[in-house]
């Protein structure tokens, strides 16, 4: 005991005497030579101390580590200091939180405990105002080192690009002559908006966060870092707000392909290549883009199957040996899925169709879209984010319960789309009693309208609908396992609807 006392005070003595000097140092001599000492001084310190020290420096254009370490810190700073130096920079819509000098502050990475402190000292070559030199002192435990510092600093880099990317403005790009354009992308639509049934949105934002955490999991698993979501359904439904969420949720770039502006397979691929990781690549009504059918099949089978629309650009394009289309299914399909498609990491491809049954099976075939989304009708759940949406209150709140009721009841009946009830809405926001009793009137007249041609059927065989909305139900109960809830959804709508037919 009396040792251990011993070594305590003659510690205490050595590091008084080295404060001493200091002090004594920045009296008796010039700057350089005080700077000198000091650094001495700190070195003798350094043997007798169980950390070690690193300094980042800030040097624009050189190290960018600083600025990382900067953007890092902040995203945790705003909660845990009571005094902070703010700043925001040019296009950006955060504030950045930076220590102001000579502060610390804690951090845990891997269970190991670590300090930051932030310095701004007078430059020695440049005594001007400007001459600052700012950096941050990275202090770890000796026998930490060596384990923690490389990943630790990796994993800083890693946050910061991602702090980085969601400060800045989205962007959605467009394809012409081969390359992209990029405009600001500002679409409002977030899952919040998105009306539609809650479970199966918590399930697609939970499909969302798993492949953003999936990095390891991807590479364990030996599958490229991408995902694909086939989104089908009537017109209105929200196909194109769904990509506007994800792409809000993620703060990804989207990539709006219009394949009838690709000239080959090759330029397909060029494209590809030229997108950034962290992005969503959409093309939108896949059936109607390009005749994507099997090499294989007759010519007549192409033709039938092709587009609806005969004066679309591509309609009648046909496959890569002997016509003018350009693009093919197989290289489509090496665009999502094959060796190319792995250049870059964590890109999502959305799909979109009103016709799921003029694709080619290879499109749907699992691992390629991983999860198969139906947007459908209005339903109650999505009407009454529809209601919060444009009138700021809950279905139960506008006037009697009757009125809700109501709803709940023609809703399911009545079919529309939520783009249908949106426009009701919309019209009479100022009003809510006007706006719900009209959308009950709307509801009710369609739902009328389809008992009269019975449960939609006659209506349908009128439009030449029927056949091709029974072939969508059988391929939404083919479709991929992996997104085996929204084929649960599906395979429930077609129960729904055979229910309803039978009643
Ligand atoms: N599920 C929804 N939730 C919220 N708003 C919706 C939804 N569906 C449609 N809307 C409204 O209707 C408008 C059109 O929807 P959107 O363009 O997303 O439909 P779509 O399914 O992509 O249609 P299309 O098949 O014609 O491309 C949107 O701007 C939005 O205001
Ligand atoms: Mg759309």
């Amino acid at each position: 005991m009396p040792d251990m006392k011993e070594s305590w005070s003659s510690l205490a003595s050595l590091l008084g005497t080295l404060a001493f000097c200091q002090t004594l140092l920045q009296v008796v001599l010039p700057p350089e030579l005080r700077y000198a000492s000091l650094r001495f001084l700190k070195r003798i310190l350094g043997f007798s101390s169980s950390y070690c020290y690193f300094e980042i420096t800030e040097a624009v254009g050189i190290n960018d580590l600083y600025n990382a370490v900067q953007l890092y810190l902040s995203s945790f700073l705003s909660a845990s200091c009571s005094r902070l130096s703010l700043s925001r920079a040019p296009n950006s819509s955060s504030t950045t939180f930076t220590l102001t000098n000579s502060d610390c502050i804690a951090d845990i990475f891997d269970g190991v405990s670590v300090q930051w402190e932030h310095a701004v000292t007078q430059c020695q070559s440049k005594p001007s105002s400007r001459g600052k030199k700012r950096f941050f002192t990275l202090r770890i435990r000796k026998c930490d080192r060596d384990r923690i510092r490389d990943s630790y600093l990796d994993y800083i880099m890693d946050k910061a690009n991602d702090i980085r990317r969601k400060n800045r403005e989205r962007l959605l790009y467009t394809n012409s002559h081969g390359g992209w354009n990029p405009v600001l992308f500002k679409h409002p639509s977030t899952f919040d908006t998105l009306a539609m049934d809650p479970e199966r949105k918590r399930d697609i934002m939970e499909d969302l966060r798993d492949f953003v955490a999936g990095k390891a999991f991807y590479q364990r698993t030996g599958r490229a870092w991408k995902r694909g979501y086939l989104l089908y359904g009537p017109p209105g439904t929200g196909k194109s707000s769904m990509i506007a969420a994800m792409a809000n949720f993620l703060s990804y770039d989207i990539y709006d392909l219009e394949l009838t502006k690709v000239l080959s397979n090759s330029e397909l691929r060029d494209l590809l290549m030229r997108t950034s990781s962290k992005s969503i690549i959409v093309i939108e009504d896949i059936d109607c883009s390009a005749n994507l059918c099997n090499r294989s099949k007759a010519p007549q089978d192409l033709a039938r199957r092709s587009c609806s629309d005969p004066g679309a650009p591509n309609a009648a394009l046909g496959s890569e040996d002997g016509n003018n289309n350009p693009i093919t299914l197989s290289g489509l399909l090496n665009f999502t899925d094959g060796l190319w498609s792995c250049c870059g990491s964590e890109r999502i491809f959305v799909f979109t169709t009103n016709h799921i049954d003029k694709l080619d099976p290879a499109l749907l075939r699992s691992g390629r879209m991983d999860m198969h989304i139906y947007m459908s009708y209005c339903s109650y759940p999505a009407l009454k984010i529809l209601l919060h949406n444009y009138l700021g209150s809950e279905a139960e709140d506008l006037g009697e319960a009757a009125a809700a009721s109501e709803l709940r009841e023609v809703v399911k009946k009545a079919k529309m789309t939520p783009a249908d009830i949106s426009e009701v809405l919309i019209k009479n926001r100022r009003n809510k009693e006007k706006a719900v009793s009209e959308l009950l009137e709307a509801l009710k007249a369609r739902a009328e309208r389809n008992e009269k041609y019975g449960g939609l059927r006659g209506e349908r065989e009128l439009n030449g609908e029927e056949e091709e909305e029974e072939e969508q139900e059988k391929r939404a109960l083919e479709s991929p396992k992996d997104g085996s809830h929204c084929d649960t959804d599906s395979r429930k709508k077609v129960e729904d609807d055979e229910a309803e037919k039978a009643k």
